[in-house]
């Protein structure tokens, strides 16, 4: 059982609101941030982080950048899983590395979508699953911050499974993919869109930052099965990229839970 409150709150001056007891209020934002704070006490000076994607891993970026800016942490450096991330750190002073240019990645931080309870995730609904994974899977550690809404009995309960395929031949990709559900009862798939004002179309495909579009599973009440096996079939489909199941690949995860603790459950 780990505590809410971080030594190293104590040596910056925050406002109120980014302690712990703002968790007790309990808002989803705020157990975010709870969660991402707790992670980035794991950071010492001189790592080489891997910097996710999403509203959670946006809180550990400020996080990292006031530490930086005030000298709590030195020699820091990121590789950003997004092009947006790469962004968000830039602005918030973290220095940056591209993935082969990183002798090695000691720790990555970053959300998901699902947690089960042997800590595989969903991750990917916003998109960026492919370079998450490549460079969470690169590194020695990765801490999975969430709040504990994203706790689940099995995955692909509460949502999208996203899977990045190309673009060429995209709708015959998803009839592969479906084939692999096949008289799955409630299982369903489709490209996923955006709503657009530029074109004749109202919506196009959600196109990633390496150029793919991304195909959504559902699940009535989650993907039974083998993941493993799942995920090889999906794999061998060819036409698709990767998809949103990181099996094996966490090793903590901190959750900020409504009571105002924090939990960290690691790989056994
Ligand atoms: O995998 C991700 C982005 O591709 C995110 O980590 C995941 O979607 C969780 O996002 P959030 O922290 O905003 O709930």
């Amino acid at each position: 059982m780990g505590s809410a409150t971080s030594p190293l709150d104590a040596a910056l001056v925050v406002p109120p609101s980014a302690t712990a007891a703002a968790a007790a209020v309990g808002t989803q934002e705020e157990l975010k941030r709870v969660a991402a704070h707790r992670a980035v006490e794991m950071v010492e000076s001189g790592m080489t982080l891997g910097l996710g994607t999403g509203s959670t891993a946006a809180h550990a970026l400020d996080r990292l950048g006031d530490l930086l800016r005030c000298g709590a942490l030195r020699g820091v450096a990121g590789v950003p899983t997004s092009l947006k991330t790469e962004a968000h750190a830039g602005l918030a002073g973290i220095p940056m590395l591209a993935l082969g240019d990183a002798p090695r990645i000691h720790l990555s931080i970053d959300g998901a979508d699902e947690v089960d309870p042997e800590l595989n995730l969903i991750k990917g609904r916003g998109g960026s699953l492919l370079r998450e994974k490549m460079i969470e899977g690169a590194g020695k550690r990765f801490v999975v911050i969430v709040d504990e809404s994203k706790l689940v009995p099995r995955l692909g309960c509460t949502g999208a499974v996203p899977v990045e395929v190309v673009p060429f031949g995209c709708f015959h990709t998803l009839g592969l993919i479906r084939k692999v559900f096949d008289g799955l009862p409630g299982f369903s798939a489709r490209l996923r869109t955006v709503a657009t004002k530029d074109t004749a179309a109202k919506e196009v495909p959600f196109v990633t930052d390496n150029g793919n579009y991304i195909v959504e599973m559902f699940f009535d009440d989650g993907i039974r099965g083998d993941l493993r096996e799942i995920s090889d079939r999906l794999l061998q489909i060819t036409g698709v990229v990767e998809h949103g199941m990181f099996l094996g690949l966490a090793t903590d995860v901190v959750v900020a839970k409504k009571d105002g603790s924090v939990i960290v459950l690691d790989k056994k």
